[in-house]
């Protein structure tokens, strides 16, 4: 658990980031987000120390992070940035592993290790294994900074936009893997971000941030259903609700059991706002939910209304 109590940082009398009370809990995903300027940075650098903070206070598991050494409290953070910083000498499996051969770890099982993260983040290994970061495309690089934190296996990820660089469709590839990547791992983040749909898809609980102060913090459904002020409402846009649909797929909201094969059918796998379309275009409150062609549950507008359980 990440705790920040009072959390101040300024500039030559001009606060950056005021009096931030916060909590994240162990295990799950936090993302600051706000307007450009707003302090999610700020905020994040001050976490593992970076930046030292003008006042309050930050607890790592009920501990104050000023009693511990910088080096160590960066060791059980890893830190994850667009401009990733990997060693331009080292080909690409060195740069992820570049943690575990400092600790020692056994060589083969490291091997194995990197691949595997390669894979994860979809990087094929034997492509990419032997790479120099300088033969790397920005989005390629981000992903191998993605692996290198996930290597180093810290209990804590500090992101500051990791998806930045990335086309559409390879940050939605890579911010699903990475979703389900922290999930099973239960790792403690905290992300930056200004992608209001990045923020809903991927957070367990969402920090809106402006001019330095937290305006609503909490599950993306609290954020969109019940906005704290009017600046969260049009933050987030009229159309945040169904942006967070986009985001799921329909076998997290569905009904499992007896369908009825003769309603319209959607597949499991598509995303909710896409059957919600169904729904509409069919004049259909009840759709029948197919996986492999075979009936399995039912998904209801009602279902539309409330966020999977997660
Ligand atoms: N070293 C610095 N010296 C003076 N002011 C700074 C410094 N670093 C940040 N600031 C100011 O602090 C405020 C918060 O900056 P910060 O980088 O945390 O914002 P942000 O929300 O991360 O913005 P962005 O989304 O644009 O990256 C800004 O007004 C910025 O100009």
């Amino acid at each position: 658990m990440i705790e920040l109590q009072d959390l101040e940082k300024t500039y030559g009398g001009v606060a950056a980031v005021r009096a931030l009370n916060l909590t994240v809990p162990e295990g799950e995903l936090v993302a600051l987000l706000g307007p450009s300027g707003c302090g999610k940075t700020t905020t994040l650098r001050m976490i593992n120390r970076l930046l030292e903070p003008s006042g309050g206070r930050v607890l790592l598991a009920g501990q104050d992070t000023r009693r511990l050494k910088p080096e160590v409290l960066r060791r059980g953070m890893g830190y994850v940035i667009q401009q990733i910083g990997l060693f331009p000498h080292l080909n690409v499996a060195q740069n992820v592993a570049t943690v575990p051969a400092l600790l020692g770890h056994d060589r083969r099982a490291t091997q194995t290790r990197v691949d595997e993260l390669l894979a994860l983040v979809g990087l094929d290994p034997d492509t990419f294994r032997h790479k120099r970061p300088g033969e790397l495309s920005g989005g390629q690089a981000q992903r191998v900074g993605v692996a290198r934190a996930l290597a180093a296996d810290p209990p804590v990820l500090l992101m500051d936009e990791p998806f930045g660089a990335l086309d559409p469709l390879a940050r939605e590839r890579l911010q699903g893997a990475f979703r389900e990547i922290q999930r099973r791992l239960r790792k403690t983040v905290v992300m930056v971000t200004h992608d209001i749909d990045e923020a809903l898809r991927l957070a367990d609980r969402v920090a809106l941030m402006r001019e330095g102060t937290l305006v609503q913090y909490g599950p993306p459904d609290e954020l969109i259903h019940r906005p704290a002020t009017d600046f969260v409402r049009q933050f987030l846009g009229e159309d945040a609700a169904l942006r967070q649909l986009a985001g799921q797929p329909v076998s997290a909201l569905m009904r499992r059991g007896p369908a009825d094969p003769g309603r319209p059918a959607v597949d499991a796998a598509l995303n909710a706002r896409s059957a919600l379309s169904v729904m509409v275009r069919e004049g259909q409150d009840t759709l029948t939910v197919t996986q492999d062609g075979q009936p399995v549950g039912t998904l209801h507008w009602a279902d539309l209304h409330t966020r999977a359980p997660r």
